[in-house]
């Protein structure tokens, strides 16, 4: 069986030791002759190398480790770019969060506003990585789960409609794996689904398992009553409190269109005020992180480190991101998995904007992804989505032709934010914030 060549873009990632590790998991059916790590940060990036590398060397030495900020030797000779990039890191994560929260307004990673400054920070970051593969190993597949996933989307469809991208999330994932719990299915993938919408803003409209049985009332019983949170003990490997807050709020959300099951990120924009109320504006989402994740997987790279030795590392395999391994497989072995991607629609969804970026079932073989129509969807989804959509065609516009005012269109119709003014005054502290990450906007 051939071997394939990966680089992880964005090395220096929280997430990166849990996807090596889950690689390992499965070199029976996805075998890797090399692993590159590459970042822009080589300080960052080399204490998860160190760290990776003593592991790789214990547990899988027939494999070739290196890690490199030189974009040539980091994207030459690789069949598959793994993109998990955070422009602007943490600091600014924790900046998207609290500037909007000063105003009263949502301050979320890939929602509203921060969700926005975070895409003008991507975008470039994303599409520079693209070229590298393109420059350096042309045939290469990248499979991207850089945030916000749907401004990168829409940004690759403009700037790069031809290149050998699939963008990806793994929020749905998560969610259909406690969805087939609440069943008593062992696994997601004895489901079959319909869904639509965009990336951290979709809908299931239809579930059933691989006898036809429709799955739907039994998971509406559960989310009715809990959200999501009935499955949290199996699926999960580590919650953290605001992570299970969300889980439980998808209880109300769904009461909004009890005819579907939807994503955790709409309550978001659907509770926009329950949010704010409980944000706490000086310690937000990005602190958790820091003095969560973070900690805990340099803390755990630096012991391996000092010990020289992975044994007892506290190093575990990210379960949920197997999907990385199975979206692979699908080109390198045209199995023709079903995956949720988010694909340009063209038709996919019959009554929505043909150029939308849309989250939906595809086909995933050796030629890429054919999708799956889903038809004509209701008023409700459509009139949120038809404002969600401009929202982030405004941010990619704003990003091309270096554009305030399309950026304050952008901020101004999102449904997290109440006002014109309201979205000005966080647009001219999201600017100064950004100074050396946006194009400079006039
Ligand atoms: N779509 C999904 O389902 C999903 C799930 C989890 C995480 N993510 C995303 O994965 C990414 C990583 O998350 P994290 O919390 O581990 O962040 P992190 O800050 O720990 O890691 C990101 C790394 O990217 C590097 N980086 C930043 N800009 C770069 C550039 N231009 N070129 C190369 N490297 C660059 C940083 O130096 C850092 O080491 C984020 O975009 C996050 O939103 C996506
Ligand atoms: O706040 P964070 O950094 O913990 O998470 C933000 C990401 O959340 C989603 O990914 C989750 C995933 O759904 C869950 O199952 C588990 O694996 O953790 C992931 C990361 O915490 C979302 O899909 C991503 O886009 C976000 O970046
Ligand atoms: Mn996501």
């Amino acid at each position: 069986m051939k071997k394939f060549s990966v680089v992880i873009a964005g090395g220096g990632s929280t997430f990166t030791p849990g996807i090596v590790l889950m690689l390992l998991d499965n070199l029976d059916r996805f075998p890797i002759r090399s692993i590159k790590f590459y970042d822009n940060d080589a300080k960052r990036q080399k204490i998860v190398a160190k760290a990776c590398e003593i592991y790789l060397k214990e547990h899988a030495p027939e494999i070739e480790f290196t890690y490199t900020t030189d974009p040539q030797r980091a994207f030459s000779d690789v069949d598959f770019v793994l993109a998990h990039i955070r422009v602007g890191k943490y600091a600014m994560r924790e900046l998207d969060e609290k500037i909007p929260l000063k105003y009263g307004v949502v301050g979320q990673e890939t929602c509203g506003p921060g969700g926005l400054a975070y895409g003008m920070r991507s975008i470039g970051g994303v599409i520079e990585i693209l070229n590298y593969m393109e420059e350096y190993s042309p045939n290469a597949w990248m499979l991207n789960y850089s945030n916000p996933a749907a401004i990168v989307a829409e940004a690759t469809r403009r700037l790069r409609p031809d290149s050998k991208i699939l963008n990806i999330c793994d929020m749905p994932i998560d969610l259909e794996e406690k969805m087939a719990d609440m069943c008593g299915l062992k696994s997601r993938k004895e489901m079959q689904v319909s869904y639509y919408g965009l990336n951290h803003f979709g809908w299931w409209s239809e579930i059933y398992d691989k006898d036809g049985k429709d799955l739907m009332p039994e998971i509406k019983e559960h989310v009715a009553a809990n959200g999501f949170a009935d499955a949290i003990a199996k699926t999960d490997q580590h919650v953290d409190q605001s992570w299970l807050e969300t889980f439980q709020k998808v209880r109300d959300v769904y009461a909004v269109d009890p005819t579907t099951i939807p994503n955790t990120y709409l309550k978001y924009y659907l509770f926009p005020d329950y949010v704010v109320e409980h944000s706490n504006p000086e310690y937000t989402r990005a602190n958790e992180v820091m003095d969560g994740r973070e900690k805990q997987v340099f803390g755990a790279c630096k012991e391996i480190i000092e010990k020289g030795t992975s044994k007892e590392c506290g190093f575990e395999p990210d379960v949920h991101a197997s999907y990385i391994v199975d979206l692979a497989c699908a080109i390198a072995k045209n199995t023709q998995e079903r995956f949720l991607l988010i694909v340009p629609n063209e038709g996919a969804i019959e009554n929505f904007d043909p150029s939308a970026m849309v989250e939906i079932p595809c086909v995933v073989g050796s030629n890429g992804y054919e999708k799956i129509v889903q038809g004509a969807i209701p008023r409700f989804q459509k009139g949120l989505m038809e404002q969600q959509v401009a929202v982030e065609k405004l941010t990619v516009e704003a990003w091309i032709e270096g554009s305030y005012q399309k950026m304050w269109q952008a901020i101004t119709l999102s449904k997290t934010v109440s006002s014109a003014k309201v979205a000005k005054d966080i647009l001219d502290d999201l600017i100064e914030a950004n100074k050396d990450y946006w194009p400079k906007l006039s």
